[in-house]
C-alpha cells in the first residue's frame, strides 16, 4: 500500500538522504531512529511533500495504493493531506495559530477538508478531541493554545492528524517535547488508534524505547543511509550493524522490552 522507493534527497547539491526504501505493510508502525542529522526527517518530510525550499528529491518514489506522490500538484496535495497521509509534529502547538482558539482552528481545517457545515465540524472536532482523551472537549475549543498544556496541545495535533482517518500517519518526533508521562500517553494513543483504524505509521523518534515499544519495525539511519533494518526484537536483541550495538548500549534499560513477556 504504501511505498518509498530508492528516494534520494539532497539539500543544495548536497545528498543527505540516500536510496531510502521502506514498504509498508497496513496496520504496521516502523520506526527511523539514528544520530541527529542522519536524514530521519527528511525521509518523512520528503514522503509528505514538505521539504524546505533548498531540498530537492534527486531520485525514487512515493506511493500510495499504486499511485505515484512525488509528481502531483501542491493542489492535488491538498486533497491528499489529512486524508490519504497525515503528519504530526514534535510541537503541534507551533503549528496551531497562537491569536485563534482551537474551535475555529479546528472546524476550519475540517471544512477546507470536507464538505461538513459547521455544525457538523464542531461535532467532528469534538468526537475526535475525545478519541484522544482530552476530557473537557468544549474547555479544549473554547482555549487559545497558549492556555493548553505542551501535551494538550500535542493531543490537539494529533486529533487533527486522525480526523479524516488517514491510511498513513507520519511522525516527526511526536514525544520528544513531552514530560515521560505524557510522552506515554500519546506513544499509547498512537498505538491505539492504529489498532483502531489499521493505518500504517512511520515514527521518527531519538527515543528507542518508544521506538521499541510501539514499532513492528525499526530502520537505523546514520549518514543519509539505512544502516540496519529489522523487527524490533531482533534490532534489540539481535543487532547487526556497530552503530546499532552502539545506540544500543546508551540505553542499557530498555523497559520496553517487557512487550515480549507473557
Ligand atoms: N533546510 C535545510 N537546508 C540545508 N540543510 C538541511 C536542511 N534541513 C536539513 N538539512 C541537513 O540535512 C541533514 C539531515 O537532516 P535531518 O533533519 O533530516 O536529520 P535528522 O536525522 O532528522 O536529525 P535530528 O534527529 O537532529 O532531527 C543534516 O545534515 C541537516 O543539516
Amino acid at each position: 500500500m504504501f511505498s518509498v522507493d530508492n528516494l534520494s534527497v539532497s539539500y543544495l547539491d548536497q545528498a543527505v538522504l540516500k536510496n531510502f526504501t521502506l514498504k509498508m505493510n497496513q496496520g504496521e508502525i516502523v520506526a527511523l531512529v539514528g544520530e541527529s542529522g542522519s536524514g530521519k526527517s527528511t525521509a518523512i518530510r520528503a514522503m509528505f511533500s514538505l521539504l524546505s525550499h533548498e531540498g530537492r528529491i534527486d531520485s525514487g518514489s512515493v506511493c500510495l495504493d499504486g499511485e505515484s506522490l512525488l509528481d502531483k500538484t501542491a493542489e492535488q496535495w491538498r486533497d491528499i493531506r489529512g486524508k490519504k497521509i497525515a503528519m504530526i509534529f514534535q510541537d503541534s502547538g507551533a503549528m496551531l495559530n497562537p491569536i485563534a482558539k482551537i474551535k475555529g482552528q479546528f472546524v476550519e481545517y475540517i471544512r477546507i477538508h470536507s464538505s461538513m457545515t459547521k455544525a457538523e465540524a464542531v461535532a467532528k472536532a469534538k468526537e475526535m478531541l475525545l478519541s484522544t482523551n482530552l476530557q473537557d472537549p468544549d474547555r479544549v475549543m473554547d482555549s487559545f493554545p497558549f492556555q493548553l498544556s505542551g501535551g494538550m496541545r500535542q493531543r490537539v495535533g494529533v486529533a487533527m492528524a486522525m480526523t479524516f482517518n488517514p491510511k498513513v500517519l507520519l511522525a516527526d518526533e511526536p514525544t520528544s517535547a513531552l514530560d515521560a508521562t505524557t510522552q506515554k500517553l500519546i506513544v499509547d494513543e498512537m498505538m491505539e488508534l492504529r489498532d483502531k483504524h489499521q493505518m500504517s505509521i512511520v515514527i521518527v523518534t531519538h527515543n528507542l524505547g518508544v521506538a521499541v515499544h510501539m514499532a513492528d519495525r525499526i530502520f537505523v539511519m546514520q549518514n543519509g543511509e539505512v544502516v540496519e533494518q529489522g523487527t524490533s526484537y531482533d534490532i534489540v536483541h539481535n543487532p547487526q550493524h556497530p552503530y546499532t550495538k552502539q545506540l544500543l548500549d546508551t540505553v542499557p534499560e530498555l523497559e520496553a522490552t517487557d512487550r515480549w513477556h507473557c
